[in-house]
């Protein structure tokens, strides 16, 4: 019997269709593969010798909705270094699948990308959190997921695929080639989803940048949205552990990490998320674009710092 989440499935070959019709428009080969947040877009202007598409021009693409989400794939060079870029993600509150929301990821594994930086825009929770902060996400707090909503809840793809040269199993007499399920195992483990020699490496990039009084590290947690959060929400969500809200990323780390690629995320704290009974402030998605306004140029050198980096050392290649 075929349930819901079937219908907004996209098989393996639906997205071997995509990624191949990609490859066959571009000669870029990524190996860095990077998402923008709200207001975040300017990362992909960064890129050189841009070769870009818009998502309605792509088979089996979803599409842009969001005001701060320009809605274009582009493929071009940080530094040197071959990248593909999201200026727009997609959220679960523009009414989209969580299945399709992460389809990306997916595309991004079969260009051949091996690590993925994602940028968001967020609520500050954290008191000592100030606007204009850039958080290193260390973990996340995954709501949705609690109720079910999980981006690999439906049928995994079991098939085999053999890894011929990578990963081939040595032994005395021949050697095995590794074989793994299409996209990923059916329990992938997410205590390490975010690398921790990224992090590490942030940290130092960001120290040598002098960015090191507004760089933070720290839990985030994804909610549905689009509504932002209550007062009482805010609060228990602080108590749970979270530094800084938002509504996505989680989802796109979960499928990346499903299918292998290593993961690096950032949280630009655009707000602080309204703690108090006493306080005037709201939150508004204006206000989250102008912050990301605000920091765009160091944050786009971090990251293109952090991708000429991975280019240099040989581990985090
Ligand atoms: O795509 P991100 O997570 O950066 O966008 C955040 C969450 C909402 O889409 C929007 C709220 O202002 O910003
Ligand atoms: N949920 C949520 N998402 C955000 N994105 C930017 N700021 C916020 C916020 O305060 N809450």
């Amino acid at each position: 019997m075929l349930c819901l989440t079937d219908y907004f499935r996209y098989s393996f070959e639906d997205c071997q269709a995509t990624a191949d019709w990609l490859l066959a428009q571009t000669a870029v080969r990524p190996l860095v593969g990077i998402v923008c947040g709200s207001g975040l877009g300017g990362l992909a202007d960064a890129l050189k010798d841009q070769v870009a598409f818009n998502y309605k021009d792509i088979p089996n693409f979803p599409q842009s909705t969001v005001h701060g989400h320009a809605g274009r794939l582009v493929f071009g060079t940080l530094k040197g270094r071959a990248c593909v870029c999201m200026q727009g993600r997609f959220h679960l509150y523009e009414g989209y699948a969580i299945q399709k929301i992460t389809m990306p990821m997916r595309i991004f594994k079969l260009l051949g990308v091996e690590t993925v930086m994602l940028t968001n825009a967020a609520g500050g929770l954290n008191q000592d959190y100030k606007v204009g902060d850039i958080m290193i996400i260390k973990d996340h707090l995954n709501m949705p997921g609690f109720a079910g909503n999980n981006p690999l809840a439906g049928p995994n793809d079991e098939r085999q695929v053999l890894h011929k040269e990578k990963n081939s199993i040595k032994c005395e007499h021949e050697e095995i080639p590794h074989s793994d399920s299409r996209f990923g195992v059916r329990f992938p483990c997410m205590s390490d989803a975010y690398d921790r020699e990224l992090q590490q490496l942030a940290l130092d990039v960001g120290s040598e940048l002098g960015y090191s009084d507004f760089l933070r590290e720290g839990v985030y947690c994804v909610l549905g949205g689009p509504s932002f959060e209550t007062i009482a929400e805010c609060r228990m969500l602080h108590k749970l552990g979270a530094d800084a809200v938002g509504m996505s990323t989680v989802h796109e780390v979960i499928v990346a990490r499903h299918c292998g690629m290593r993961v690096f995320a950032l949280s630009l704290i655009t707000n602080k998320a309204v703690m108090d009974y006493d306080s005037e402030e709201k939150a508004n998605h204006e206000e989250v674009l102008q912050t990301g306004k605000q920091r765009a140029v160091q944050l786009e050198r971090l990251v293109s710092t952090l991708v000429t980096r991975l280019e240099h050392n040989n581990n985090y290649a």
